[in-house]
């Protein structure tokens, strides 16, 4: 099965999953000189409630909170996108070390994470129909910096004893997400794909200029999960990470100037 490793990594992937050199594929390095500012884009409109947070599982390949999206409670609209994009999940990917770990880079220059909030349209009968559409999905990307500790973050790095091994979850009421986005909301914009297996190309992508802080000490608690299942020998997670793919020829928009 897929991971990070060398013998299934990234640059593996395209052997069960040839899309992984298709025209759309993320995370892109992105080049804010080159970013065409539009005054067309809206500001985003998240709205999420905190009622709609279910859990947290450890899916051997990352961590994800998972929301009931049996309605529109916690959802995005506006910025570049038509209609209303329902929150599924969010996840991270990141580094062995803070010099790396982001997915996205912004003129070459690696965060030591990268959130994803992944969103899915409405427009479509569920998220599974929606992930192989061109405008299935709306990942909001986040990077972290390092700084202060993160308050916010830290409710949910608490949760890692109980998801240290690959299969392990747990519940997780009552988390606002919105407590994870910056303070500003500039992004930039383009069309791209999941940046994990089965990279579909169905992801309108909406990466946030500012980051967000994370101590190095809560990197270290990124680091203590496992890829590995209970009872399997012991792999730490980190470097989940895909790196920057070919923009081919592709726009990326800016919503601020
Ligand atoms: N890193 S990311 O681009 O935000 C990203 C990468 C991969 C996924 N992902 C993996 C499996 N799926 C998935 C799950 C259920 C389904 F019906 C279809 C899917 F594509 C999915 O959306 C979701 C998000
Ligand atoms: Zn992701």
């Amino acid at each position: 099965a897929w991971g990070y490793a060398a013998n299934n990594g990234p640059d593996k992937w395209c052997d069960n999953f040839p899309i992984a050199n298709g025209p759309r594929q993320s995370p892109i390095d992105i080049l804010p000189g080159a970013a065409s500012y539009d005054s067309g884009l809206k500001p985003l409109n998240l709205k999420y409630d905190p009622a709609t947070c279910l859990d947290i599982l450890n899916n051997g390949h990352s961590f994800q909170v998972s929301f009931s999206d049996d309605n529109d409670s916690s959802s995005l609209k506006d910025g570049p996108i038509s209609g209303t994009y329902r929150l599924k999940q969010f996840h991270f990917h990141w580094g062995a070390s803070d010099d790396k770990g982001s997915e996205h880079t912004v003129a070459g220059t690696k965060y030591p994470a990268e959130l994803h909030l992944v969103h899915w349209n409405t427009k479509y009968a569920s998220f599974g129909e929606a992930a192989s559409q061109p405008d299935g999905l709306a990942v909001v990307g986040v990077f972290l910096k390092i700084g202060d500790t993160n308050a916010n973050l830290q409710k949910v790095l608490d949760m890692f004893g109980a998801i240290k091994c690959k299969g392990k979850q747990t519940t997780f009421p009552n988390f606002d997400p919105a407590t994870l986005l910056p303070g500003c909301l500039d992004y930039w914009t383009y069309d791209g794909s999941l940046t994990t297996p089965p990279l579909l190309e169905s992801v309108t992508w909406i990466v946030c200029k500012e980051p967000i802080s994370v101590s190095s000490e809560q990197m270290g608690k990124f680091r203590s999960l496992l890829f590995s299942a209970e009872g399997e020998s012991e792999c730490c997670m980190m470097d989940n990470y895909r790196p920057p793919q070919p923009l081919k020829g592709r726009a990326v928009r800016a919503s601020f100037q």
